[in-house]
């Protein structure tokens, strides 16, 4: 059996996605850690396999215990001589337990280091299977009596709510894959015992750029990605979101007892050893404001001690194994210096590229033929539309317009996301929505005329967006 697959760590731990590298070509599912001095080296190998995780879903109704099912699983894809890609492994309906049991069974990150939409085959695999039950329930919040936002809110993970989350996200530059390295690294580092003294690392991630680009998004699927890889080391994980901005928003004397309350709770969930505890600090600029104000004199000297509290807790924090603290910036020149100083992974999250933008319009477009809202196009295998780098490989991007071996669907997708340049991740994926609501009629179906809307509906937007 192998362990929880580790990744590693890469050399550098400042990382900017404005302008995209190529994707980093280690998998994440690596077993030994070899430091890695190339940005991208080959893949790493296990017993001359490549490690792929499968995560493996039960159904809500099932009640067996997940190293049954991780077993089964095993057994199963030992018994078939499967090819691996990204993407669901049907279920054989002769396999009862499973078929009981099990939601879905997915293959996940093999594009990382397969190219050109290759596959891997059953003897060049080991794979590695994740079981997991997804938690129903959704957010537990700190009531306030005082009418004020809840300063945090609390997930159990693997919550149903973030289900899809970690795969709706996309980024062109391997950004996902190397946050799960770097913050599995960490919980190896920190479970092997390695001295800080000697290498020093914190838990603290800091996502920066501009608004509505993904970072909460992909700081709370980050968080359930690794509860999921995470779960035979760490049987509980919780998700706590605290809103820097409702901590300074109050009366600062209160601040000062919720900044207090609030790490009491959690060095109460990290005192449990089989926890795994993720803080999320979103619009940490906040801090940085509150202590400027507090220096010009226009808010009272008690928010520099709220800010100093909130560090000094952090601090307390490191030297808990189980605790990971995730932070987001809109503005990474506001953020506060010594905050900045503590977070050792910084990653910019630049506005979506072109292939970036026709994947998510891509996903939108694929997502209303499947409920109907609109008919696939002729031509089009199923439900599926070309992925932008599988039309890029027959063809330079000069030569996508000029062309008959791309479909004009395609070639309509492409125009709107070109159109779309400047518009967030957010926007986007309100834009198809928009443009649904624009058509003479809704009902009309004809995904010819919504791709025509869906490009007038970009220029529209683009040309209301705030200089
Ligand atoms: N790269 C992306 N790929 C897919 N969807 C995206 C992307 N970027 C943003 N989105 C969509 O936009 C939504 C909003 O993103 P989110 O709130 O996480 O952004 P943010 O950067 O934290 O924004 P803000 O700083 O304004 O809070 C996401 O849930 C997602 O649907």
């Amino acid at each position: 059996m192998v362990e929880d697959p580790i990744p590693l760590p890469n050399a550098s731990m400042e990382v900017s996605y404005q302008n995209p590298i190529e994707a980093a070509t280690i998998p994440v599912q690596i077993a030994v850690a070899e430091p890695v001095a190339t940005p991208n080296p080959p893949p790493c190998l296990h017993e001359n396999k490549f490690l792929v995780s499968v995560e493996v879903c039960l159904k809500p109704s099932s009640t067996a215990r997940l190293e049954d099912v991780q077993r089964a699983v095993e057994r199963m894809l030992e018994n078939r001589s499967m090819s691996y890609a990204d993407g669901l492994v049907l279920i054989p309906a002769d396999d009862l337990f499973l078929v009981d049991n099990v939601q879905r069974i997915c293959i996940c990150d093999t594009e990382e280091w397969v190219k050109n939409n290759d596959v891997l085959l059953f003897w060049q695999v080991k794979p590695v299977v994740h079981t997991f039950q997804l938690i129903e329930e959704g957010p537990c919040e700190d009531l306030c009596a005082d009418g004020q936002p809840a300063s945090f809110n609390e997930w159990i993970l693997p919550a149903k709510e973030f289900d899809g989350l970690w795969e709706s996200l996309i980024y062109e530059s391997g950004l996902k894959q190397r946050l799960l390295r770097y913050a599995a690294s960490a919980l190896l580092f920190t479970q092997k015992g390695v001295n800080p003294n000697l290498v020093s690392w914190n838990r603290i991630i800091l996502l920066h750029g501009p608004p509505g680009t993904g970072k909460t998004s992909l700081c709370k699927a980050l968080a359930q990605k690794l509860s999921i890889r995470c779960n035979s080391r760490y049987p509980h994980c919780q998700l706590i979101e605290v809103n820097a901005h409702s901590l300074f928003s109050k009366w600062f004397s209160e601040s000062g007892k919720l900044v207090a309350k609030l790490f009491q709770k959690i060095q109460e969930m990290v005192e449990e050893d089989g926890n795994l505890v993720f803080v999320l600090i979103d619009e940490v600029e906040s801090l940085a404001a509150a202590r400027k104000a507090a220096l010009s004199g226009s808010e009272p000297s008690d928010s520099i001690r709220v800010v100093n509290a909130l560090l000094t807790q952090m601090d307390k924090l490191k030297s808990a194994p189980n605790v990971i603290i995730l932070t987001t910036s809109n503005i990474t020149t506001a953020i506060d210096v010594a905050f900045v100083d503590r977070a050792d992974i910084k990653a910019y999250v630049g506005p979506p590229t072109l292939h970036v933008r026709y994947e998510i319009l891509r996903s939108c477009v694929e997502e209303l033929i499947s409920k109907g809202i609109i008919s696939s196009f002729q031509g089009c295998d199923g439900l599926s539309i070309p992925s932008f780098s599988s039309l890029k490989e027959k063809l330079s991007e000069s030569e996508v317009h000029d062309t008959n071996t791309v479909p004009w669907f395609c070639k309509q997708l492409i125009e709107a996301a070109k159109g779309c340049e400047g518009l967030s991740g957010r926007s986007l994926r309100k834009l198809p929505f928009l443009a649904h609501a624009a058509l003479a009629d809704p009902y009309s179906h004809d995904p010819s005329n919504f791709l025509c809307t869906m490009i007038e509906t970009a220029k529209r937007e683009k040309s209301e967006q705030p200089e």
